[in-house]
């Protein structure tokens, strides 16, 4: 059996599991559930916490697993990222009283509180910038306001969190991350593993692209596909109307409006846009 771990709390929790739900795996009857055996897909799930992740595929105890970006490379286990999941986007910044530092440059010799310390020390050495680096749980942000901190090193989505503190993001983005499927460095392939990244790569798809279908006159054919490609080349089925076809092409669910705009232009009538339920390609 495949053994693969999932959030079982925070941000990426909700969203991994419905996308485990997607791809046909046994969702859990409640959050204390912390093993679920899937008979039918040949998994056995376990629900951990997301930092921790890393560290049991790292170990190989686990086979793969999922995790945000950030925490895989906060852990320095030996995984590897398999694919990214298009949910649990955030970005890795520092911030510090707004209009006190520009640059990371600004942190020598100060204090820097996170929560990721291996991520940070690794960045500030990669920087040449030498700063004492505070490891703090959660909350970090207000650190600096209780004196323990000169800056602070944190995950930013919508930066509500830091704002409310009178904090401000300074220097570059240390890192974009969201959430991926990891598996152990150079772990051999297994059919368990190859049928897991098929259907999360088939979940990852539907939701990105979306089945486009129109009418063209056949001389306008080439322009067409020109405007949709698709995946593998469309598919054009004969109009019982005369020197009409009918083109079924995949499109990036993202720009779908300009697409049309654009086929219509060129003549296509009859555009409609489902989305794909499931798909492997
Ligand atoms: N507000 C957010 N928006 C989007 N992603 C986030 C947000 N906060 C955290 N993440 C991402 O979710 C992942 C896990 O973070 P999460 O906050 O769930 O764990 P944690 O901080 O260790 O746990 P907890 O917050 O329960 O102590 C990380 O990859 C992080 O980048
Ligand atoms: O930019 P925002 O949208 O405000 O989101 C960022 C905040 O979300 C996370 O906190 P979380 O709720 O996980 O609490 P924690 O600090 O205890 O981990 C993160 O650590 C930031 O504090
Ligand atoms: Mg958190």
């Amino acid at each position: 059996m495949l053994r693969l771990a999932v959030p079982n709390k925070g941000a990426l929790s909700d969203a991994a599991q419905s996308m485990l739900k997607e791809a046909g795996y046994r969702p859990r009857r409640d959050s204390k559930e912390l093993v679920v055996v899937d008979q039918e897909s040949g998994c056995e799930l376990f629900f951990l916490r997301p930092r921790d992740i890393a560290v049991y595929v790292g170990e190989g105890t686990l086979d793969a697993g999922i995790t945000g970006r950030d925490m895989l490379i906060d852990s320095g286990a030996p995984v590897e990222e398999v694919m990214s999941l298009g949910f649990g986007a955030s970005t890795f910044r520092l911030a510090a009283k707004a209009g006190t530092m520009r640059s990371v440059k600004d942190l020598d010799g100060l204090r820097v509180a996170t929560s990721y310390s291996g991520l940070l020390e690794k960045y500030l050495s990669e920087q040449g910038v030498d700063a004492r680096v505070i490891k703090l749980d959660g909350a970090v942000e207000t650190a600096i306001r209780l004196g323990v901190a000169d800056a602070v090193a944190d995950v930013v989505e919508t930066g509500t969190t830091l704002r409310n503190v009178g904090l401000e993001v300074f220097g570059e983005p240390i890192l974009k991350s969201e959430g991926v499927l990891i598996r152990q460095q150079s772990a051999p392939d297994t059919p368990g593993m190859d049928q897991l990244v098929r259907r999360i790569q088939g979940v990852v798809h539907a939701r990105d692209f979306v089945m486009m279908d129109y009418d063209i006159r056949v001389e306008r054919i080439d322009e067409a596909i020109g405007i949709t490609p698709g995946m593998e080349g469309p598919t054009v089925s004969p109009l019982h109307r005369e020197g009409w076809v009918a083109v079924r092409v995949m499109v990036r669910r993202k720009g779908h409006q300009h697409v049309m705009d654009q086929l219509w232009e060129i003549g296509a009538r009859a555009i409609l846009v489902t989305d794909i339920y499931a798909c492997r390609l």
